[in-house]
C-alpha cells in the first residue's frame, strides 16, 4: 500500500472517477444478492404454494435487476477505464519529465532497455491496477462482507460451519501474497534485461555484423530469455502450489455447507428454499476465495511494477537549481576555472587543480591523450557534474549560482559523435531555437559547408534523417551538427573533435567559416590535429587531468614536450616541418 500510497497524487486528483467506479461495482455486487432471495421465494412461496401467476413477475423483475446490475457494471468499467487512462497519461508524462531533468551521473550508469520497460510494460500494470484491480480487490471484500451478513441472517449455525475453512484460507492468501512478490519483482528485472538486449542490438547491429557476432548475440540473448522464462517458471510453480489449494478449501465450504444444509432441510430447521438461497450466496464467499488469489496476483504485479516507476521518479536529482540561482543578463563569455579538482563517482580524479582563464572572445585550445580530461572540462563547464573542489565562473559568477537552463542556453556544443533525430534536417537544424526562419537555417548551414550537400538530396532541407542521422556521412551529420550549433547564437562554442569526421579539406573550409562565428565568442576547441587548434590563443595540453603544457602554438612548439612531439608525428611529411627543423636547429 506504500507504493500506492507514494502514487496518491496520479490518482487523487481523479478521485471522483474512483469513487464512481467503486459505488457502482457495489451497487452491481449488491444487486446480486437480490437472486439468492428471489430463487428462495420461488421455491418456498410460488412452487410449494402453487401460486404459480407469480412467475411472469418474478421472471421480469429477473431481467429488471440484471438490467440495472449491467448499467452499473458498465459505468464502473467505463469510470474505472477512464481512472486508469489518466492516471497512465500524468505518470507516464511525469517520468517522462523526469527523464529529461535527471542528471548526466544518473545515465551514466542507465540502461535504455531498462527505461523503456519501466515506462512501457511497468506503466501498463499501475494502470491496470489502478482503473480495475484496485475496485475489484475491494470487490472482493464487499462481496464476503455482504454475502456473510446475508448467509448470517438467515442461518447463523449453518454459516459458522461452511466458514470452517476461513483461517486456512487467509494464511494462504498471505503466504501467496509474501512469495509471489519478489517472483514478480525478478520478473520484472528479467524483462528489463531481455529489453535492454534487444535494444543495444538494434543500436550496435552494425557493430555486431561488422565483427560478424551474430552468433554471440543470439546465444546473449537466448540465456537472458531463457532467465525470463525461469521466472515465469518459478512463478507459475509457485501458482500451481497455490492455486489446488484455494481451490479445495473453497471447495470444502461447499461440501460441508450441502451436507450439514442437507440435513437442517430434512430435520425441518430449514426451508429447502432456503438452503437454495444459502447455496447461492455462499458463491458470493467461494468466488472472492477462488479468484483472492489472482486479485492478490494482479495487485504484487502492480506493486512491483510501482516500485520501478517510483525509482525513476524519487531519484535524486543532482545537479539543479540552487535557491536564487540567477539568470545573467548581458553575459560576456569569460569563463575562469579556479583550482578544479575532480572526480566521476568511484573513480580516480578526471581533472587535478585545473586552472584555466579564458577572456570573452578568446580561443582556447584542448589537446591531450585519449582519457587526458579533455572533455570532463566541457562536461563541467557545461554544469554536468557538481564539483566539490574549486570554481568555475561565468563572467565572475559561480556557474551554479546561475540557473542551468540559462547557463545552457549561452553554451553550443559540437560533439565527436553527433547525434541527429529522426526529423526534417530543418528540424535538426533549429533544434536549439524556438523562433527560427528559414534564412537563418540556410546561413548556418552555408556556414557549416552543409548548404551544399543538403540541396543534393531530394527534399533538401526538409529530407527526413533516418534514426540517429542514419542515410548521412559522418561528415555530413557533424556538420549539420556544426550548422545547429551556430544557429543558437551562442557566447560560448564548444567543438569537441567536432572536425574529426571530416577530411582535411574540409576541415580547413569549415575552419574557415569558424573564423568568422568565433567572432565574439570564447571558443573551446578539443582536437587530436595540430591544424585545428594551431590559431587557439591559449593552448593547454593534459594528460591524466593535469596541465603539463599550455601557451600558443608557438611558444609550444619553441618548447620541447608533448605538444611539439605531436607536432612532429602530424607534420613530419610537410614540407612547413623540415624548415621549422632547420630554424630550430639555427636558433639552437
Ligand atoms: N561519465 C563518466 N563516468 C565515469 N568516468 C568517466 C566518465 N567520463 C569520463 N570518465 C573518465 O574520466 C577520465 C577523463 O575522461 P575524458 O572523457 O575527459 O577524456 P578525454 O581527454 O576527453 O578523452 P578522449 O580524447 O578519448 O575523448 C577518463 O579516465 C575517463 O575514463
Amino acid at each position: 500500500m506504500n507504493v500506492l500510497k507514494q502514487l496518491k497524487q496520479f490518482y487523487w486528483k481523479d478521485r471522483y472517477l474512483l469513487f464512481i467506479s467503486i459505488v457502482c461495482l457495489m451497487c452491481s455486487t449488491a444487486l446480486g444478492l437480490v437472486y439468492p432471495h428471489l430463487l428462495r421465494f420461488l421455491i418456498d412461496d410460488v412452487i410449494k404454494k402453487e401460486q404459480f401467476e407469480w412467475v411472469p413477475y418474478l421472471a421480469l423483475l429477473v431481467v429488471a435487476v440484471v438490467a440495472v446490475k449491467a448499467t452499473f457494471a458498465y459505468m464502473h468499467g467505463f469510470t474505472g477505464g477512464r481512472l486508469g487512462n489518466r492516471v497512465a497519461f500524468s505518470l507516464r508524462n511525469a517520468l517522462y519529465e523526469k527523464l529529461q531533468y535527471l542528471s548526466f551521473q544518473y545515465y551514466d550508469r542507465a540502461k535504455t532497455g531498462d527505461l523503456m520497460s519501466r515506462l512501457t510494460a511497468d506503466l501498463e500494470g499501475i494502470r491496470q491496477f489502478i482503473g480495475f484491480g484496485f475496485a475489484q480487490l475491494l470487490n472482493v471484500f464487499l462481496m464476503f462482507i455482504f454475502g456473510s451478513i446475508m448467509m448470517f441472517t438467515m442461518n447463523w449455525k449453518l454459516t459458522l460451519v461452511t466458514f470452517i475453512t476461513m483461517p486456512f484460507l487467509v494464511v494462504t492468501a498471505m503466504r501467496l501474497e509474501r512469495q509471489i512478490h519478489p517472483e514478480f519483482r525478478s520478473i520484472r528485472q528479467a524483462n528489463s534485461n531481455l529489453t535492454t538486449a534487444v535494444q543495444e542490438n538494434i543500436n550496435g547491429v552494425r557493430t555486431v555484423k561488422a565483427f560478424a557476432r551474430e552468433p554471440f548475440e543470439i546465444e546473449k540473448f537466448a540465456s537472458r530469455n531463457g532467465e525470463f522464462r525461469e521466472s515465469n517458471i518459478n512463478l507459475s510453480y509457485t501458482w500451481s502450489r497455490f492455486f489446488p489449494t484455494l481451490e479445495l478449501l473453497s471447495s470444502v465450504c461447499v461440501a460441508v455447507l450441502l451436507t450439514v444444509g442437507g440435513m437442517f432441510v430434512i430435520k425441518g430447521s430449514m426451508t429447502l428454499g432456503e438452503l437454495v438461497a444459502f447455496f447461492s450466496f455462499i458463491w458470493y464467499i467461494i468466488a472472492p476465495m477462488r479468484d483472492i488469489g489472482f486479485h492478490i496476483n494482479n495487485y504484487t504485479q502492480s506493486k512491483a511494477s510501482g516500485e520501478r516507476v517510483l525509482e525513476i521518479l524519487n531519484q535524486y536529482v543532482h545537479v539543479k537549481d540552487k535557491d536564487g540561482a540567477i539568470t545573467p543578463e548581458h553575459v560576456q563569455g569569460t569563463v575562469r576555472f579556479e583550482n578544479v579538482t575532480f572526480s566521476y563517482p568511484e573513480k580516480q580524479p578526471a581533472l587535478r587543480e585545473f586552472n584555466l582563464e579564458a577572456p570573452a572572445g578568446s580561443v582556447i585550445g584542448l589537446l591531450g591523450g585519449t582519457g587526458s580530461g579533455k572533455s570532463t572540462v566541457i562536461q563541467l563547464m557545461l554544469r554536468a557534474y557538481n564539483i566539490k573542489e574549486g570554481r568555475i565562473t561565468l563572467d565572475g559568477k559561480d556557474i551554479r549560482d546561475i540557473k542551468l537552463e540559462a547557463l545552457r542556453q549561452q553554451i553550443a556544443l559540437v560533439f565527436q559523435e553527433t547525434f541527429l533525430f529522426s526529423s526534417t534536417i530543418r528540424n535538426n537544424i533549429s533544434y536549439g531555437r524556438k523562433d527560427v526562419t528559414d534564412e537563418e537555417i540556410v546561413r548556418a548551414a552555408k556556414l557549416a559547408k552543409a548548404h551544399d550537400f543538403i540541396m543534393e538530396l531530394p527534399l533538401g532541407y526538409d529530407t527526413v534523417v533516418g534514426e540517429r542521422g542514419m542515410g548521412l556521412s559522418g561528415g555530413q551529420k557533424q556538420r549539420i551538427a556544426i550548422a545547429r550549433a551556430l544557429i543558437k547564437d551562442p557566447k560560448i562554442l564548444i567543438l569537441d573533435d567536432a572536425t574529426s569526421a571530416v577530411d582535411m579539406e574540409t576541415e580547413h573550409e569549415i575552419q574557415a567559416g569558424f573564423q568568422e562565428l568565433m567572432k565574439g565568442r570564447t571558443t573551446f576547441i578539443i582536437a587530436h590535429r595540430i591544424s585545428s587548434l594551431k590559431h587557439a590563443d591559449e593552448i593547454l595540453v593534459l594528460d591524466s587531468g593535469r596541465i603539463i603544457q599550455r601557451g600558443t602554438h608557438e611558444e609550444l612548439l619553441s618548447q620541447p614536450g608533448h605538444y611539439y612531439e605531436t607536432y612532429k608525428i602530424q607534420y613530419s611529411d610537410h614540407p612547413d616541418f623540415a624548415q621549422q627543423q632547420e630554424e630550430r636547429r639555427v636558433v639552437g
